[in-house]
């Protein structure tokens, strides 16, 4: 039985060890990664069916907090085993080499790598015998992979003089957050910055809330349930929110259907870079919830300080002393409320 470790239980490392642990002249001996991970923290939901390493002795703190049983180090393993499979982040492998040298153990390292990290550049259909007796091994890519493997099944039978490729790439993993957010929403610890800003500003009222990042480009929507000291419905607040001339009253009946609508809206109104300095409050989702009132803003993240921003220039330099003064001569200057005009 050749014993294995599988260093780094990420994307690759968990099938990696999944794999080794169906070969029957394989066994696992265990797997190496740095802190409680998603993954790690799956592994001990499922009974820790593969021991558990770990690469940075000094994190073992966060492990016993999360409850997961640790057999041992990263070194421990390394003593343990015949062959790591190295799949830890890109770079990282080209580090942890010269523990593999230590103990004089082979290692295969994956595709993000440095060929120079090897002795040879490795596929198993294509040059298997290249492989053999060597001390390090680098995998190619996933897509060098597949494409090697086609490439070569031809080449094989026909022989193959030239080949010219595209690769359509995906961008991330399900899952990924490290590329940006991909097909991903990212939840922030409650309370959001901006429900403690509102209340440094606004003291008397009380604020909290949470935010949820999502990977679009064309505006924030807020929803806010609001107690109001007093009993209020629909029809005032649409009333106070039409008077505003920061505030734009939307109905999602005349195809204001959300953030994307409104960004098109400003371009169709030739607003520069399709601008929009007001908020949009869409009609239909202001709604009574006991003595609270609900509704839905958009947010046009790119322009919607501005107007403030000229307000502060009034009020840093004393332009106007009077509040109401002082706002209507921005919107004025700006443009705003157009479209309160009859
Ligand atoms: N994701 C893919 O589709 C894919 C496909 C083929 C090849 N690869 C290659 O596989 C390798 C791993 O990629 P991945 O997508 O699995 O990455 P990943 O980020 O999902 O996993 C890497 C794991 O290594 C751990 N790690 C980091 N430093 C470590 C250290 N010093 N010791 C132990 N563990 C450590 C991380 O915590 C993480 O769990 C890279 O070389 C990558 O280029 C990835």
């Amino acid at each position: 039985m050749v014993k294995v470790g599988v260093v780094g239980y990420g994307v690759i490392g968990q099938r990696l060890a999944d794999g080794v642990a169906l070969q029957e002249d394989m066994e696992l001996v265990g797997v190496a990664d740095v802190s409680p991970t998603l993954a790690v923290r799956a592994l001990k939901e499922k009974g820790m069916p593969y021991d558990l390493y770990i690469a940075v002795p000094e994190n073992k703190e966060l492990f016993d907090k999360a409850g997961i049983p640790v057999s041992g180090t990263l070194e421990d393993l390394v003593q343990k085993v015949d062959v790591i499979l190295d799949a830890t982040s890109a770079g990282v492998g080209a580090r942890n080499k010269e523990l593999y040298k230590k103990y004089n153990k082979k290692a295969i390292f994956q595709g993000g790598e440095k060929n120079d990290v090897a002795d040879v550049f490795f596929h198993g259909y294509a040059n298997y015998e290249k492989g053999l007796g060597k001390q390090f091994l680098k995998l190619t890519s996933c897509n060098t992979t597949g494409l090697i493997r086609a490439v070569d099944c031809l080449d094989r039978e026909v022989g193959i003089e030239k080949v010219a490729i595209t690769i359509i790439r995906r961008v991330a993993d399900p899952g990924d957050y490290h590329r940006g957010l991909t097909n991903a929403l990212q939840v922030d610890k409650a309370p959001n910055h901006q429900a403690v800003d509102l209340m440094t500003i606004m003291p008397h009222v009380d604020a909290t809330g949470i935010l949820v990042h999502t990977p679009v480009t064309h505006g924030h929507i807020i929803t806010v349930v609001a107690t109001p000291k007093r009993e209020i419905g629909k029809e005032e607040v649409l009333k106070y929110f039409n008077q505003h001339p920061r505030i734009r009253v939307v109905r999602l009946a005349d195809g204001f259907l959300g953030n994307a609508s409104l960004f098109r809206y400003a371009r169709d109104l030739g607003n520069p870079r399709g601008d929009m300095y007001e908020i949009a409050v869409f009609e239909e989702t202001i709604v009574n919830s006991g003595k609270d009132i609900m509704f839905a803003i958009n947010i046009p993240q790119e322009a919607v300080v501005i107007p403030e921003n000229m307000d502060a220039i009034r009020a840093a330099m004393e332009m106007q002393t009077d509040r109401l003064e002082a706002v209507a001569l921005t919107n004025k200057y700006l443009g705003m409320g157009k479209w309160m005009e009859k």
